[in-house]
C-alpha cells in the first residue's frame, strides 16, 4: 500500500522506516528537506499515484501544526481520499476537522499512537477513531506499525474515540509515573535502603508493578544513581490537562492523575507563591517563624502582636 506520511521528526522519522519495513511505499513529506522525499505537501500528494484507490496521508506534526496541514490537504486530495492525524491532538479538535474535510468528502481517522522513540523497535499501539470502512482501508498501514503480538491496536469507536483513548491512556501515564517518582524519593530519603537503585532494579520481576516505565526508570538509576544530572522540573503536553477536563466534564473522581497533573506544575516554580501565604498564616496565628523573610522584615521572626 502507498502512504504519504507529513512530519518525519522523532516519531514520523522512525514510523516511516516501520512502515517500509513492512514492504509498503512512504512518500514522506518535512519542511527539512535532507530527511524529506517531497519539496512540499503538492510534491507529496503528487508522488502518490496508487491508481483508483484512495490517497491515504498520514499527518504526524505537533499539535500547533495541525490545522495548517489539515487545510492544505483538503485543497490537494480528492473525494474519498483519507486523512489520519496520529499526533497527540486534543479529541474535541478531532470532530471539526473531520466536518472540514468532509466538506470536501475526504475522509478522516484519528490515531493516538504511543511508544515513543522506541516505536521502530517495538512497535507502535495505536487507538484510533473513524468509521470502520474507512479505518479498514488503513488497515495494512495500522499492520504494519502496531507491535507484533496479539494487542496494541483499537478500533476505539467514531471520530475523536482514539485521541480520547490516548488522552486517558497518558493520564494513567502521569499517574503511574508520579506513583514511581515518590516511592523514589521516600528510598532515597529514609537512608535505610541501601541501594535505591537495586531495589528497584529487584521489582521488574515478579513483582505487582513491574512494567516498562519501571525498566525505564531503572535504566536512568543505571546511569545516575541519584538522578544527579538532572533537574526535577517536568513539562506536559497537554493529554493530562485534557484527562482532568474531562474528569471534571463527567464529574469522575481523579485524584492520583490530577494530583501528579499537578505535581509537575509545582516542579516549575522557584518558589511557591502557595506555600508562602501558607507560611505568612502559620506566623500570624502561632508566630511560628518562616524561612527567607527575616532579614527583609524581622518582625517575621517573632509572634505578630495584635
Ligand atoms: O505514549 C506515549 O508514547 C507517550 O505518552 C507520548 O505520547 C509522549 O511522550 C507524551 O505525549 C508526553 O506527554 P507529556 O509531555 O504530557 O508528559
Amino acid at each position: 500500500m502507498e502512504l504519504g506520511l507529513v512530519g518525519l521528526g522523532r516519531m514520523g522519522g522512525n514510523m516511516r522506516q516501520r512502515i517500509r519495513n513492512a514492504g509498503h511505499t512512504v512518500v514522506g513529506f518535512d519542511h527539512n528537506q535532507e530527511i524529506s522525499d517531497a519539496k512540499d505537501l503538492a510534491d507529496m500528494v503528487g508522488k502518490l499515484t496508487a491508481g483508483d484507490q484512495p490517497k491515504v496521508v498520514w499527518v504526524m506534526v505537533p499539535v500547533q501544526a495541525i490545522d495548517g496541514v489539515v487545510t492544505e490537504l483538503a485543497e490537494l486530495l480528492s473525494p474519498g481520499d483519507i486523512v489520519i492525524d496520529g499526533g497527540n491532538s486534543r479529541w474535541t479538535d478531532d470532530t471539526r476537522r473531520a466536518a472540514q474535510l468532509a466538506e470536501k468528502d475526504i475522509r478522516f481517522v484519528d490515531c493516538g499512537v504511543s511508544g515513543g522513540v522506541w516505536g521502530l523497535e517495538n512497535g507502535y499501539a495505536l487507538m484510533c477513531g473513524g468509521d470502520k470502512e474507512t479505518v479498514d482501508v488503513v488497515m495494512p498501514i495500522f499492520e504494519a506499525l502496531k507491535p507484533e503480538g496479539e494487542f496494541g491496536f483499537v478500533h476505539a469507536g467514531k471520530v475523536g474515540a482514539g485521541h480520547f483513548s490516548k488522552m486517558v491512556h497518558n493520564g494513567i501515564e502521569y499517574g503511574i509515573m508520579q506513583a514511581y517518582a515518590e516511592g523514589y524519593e521516600l528510598l532515597e530519603a529514609a537512608d535505610i535502603v541501601e541501594n535505591v537503585p537495586e531495589a528497584f532494579e529487584s521489582w521488574r520481576e515478579g513483582t505487582v508493578i513491574r512494567s516498562w516505565l519501571l525498566d525505564l526508570l531503572v535504566a536512568s538509576l543505571k546511569d545516575d544513581s541519584h538522578l544527579a544530572k538532572i533537574r526535577g522540573y517536568a513539562d506536559d503536553s497537554g493529554e493530562g490537562r485534557w484527562t482532568v477536563e474531562a474528569a471534571i466534564d463527567h464529574a469522575v473522581p481523579m485524584p492520583a492523575i490530577s494530583a501528579a497533573l499537578f505535581a509537575r506544575f509545582a516542579s516549575r516554580q522557584e518558589d511557591s507563591p502557595a506555600m508562602k501565604a501558607i507560611a505568612a498564616m502559620r506566623n500570624q496565628f502561632g508566630g511560628h517563624a518562616v524561612k527567607g523573610a527575616e532579614a527583609a522584615d524581622p518582625s517575621y521572626a517573632t509572634p505578630p502582636k495584635h
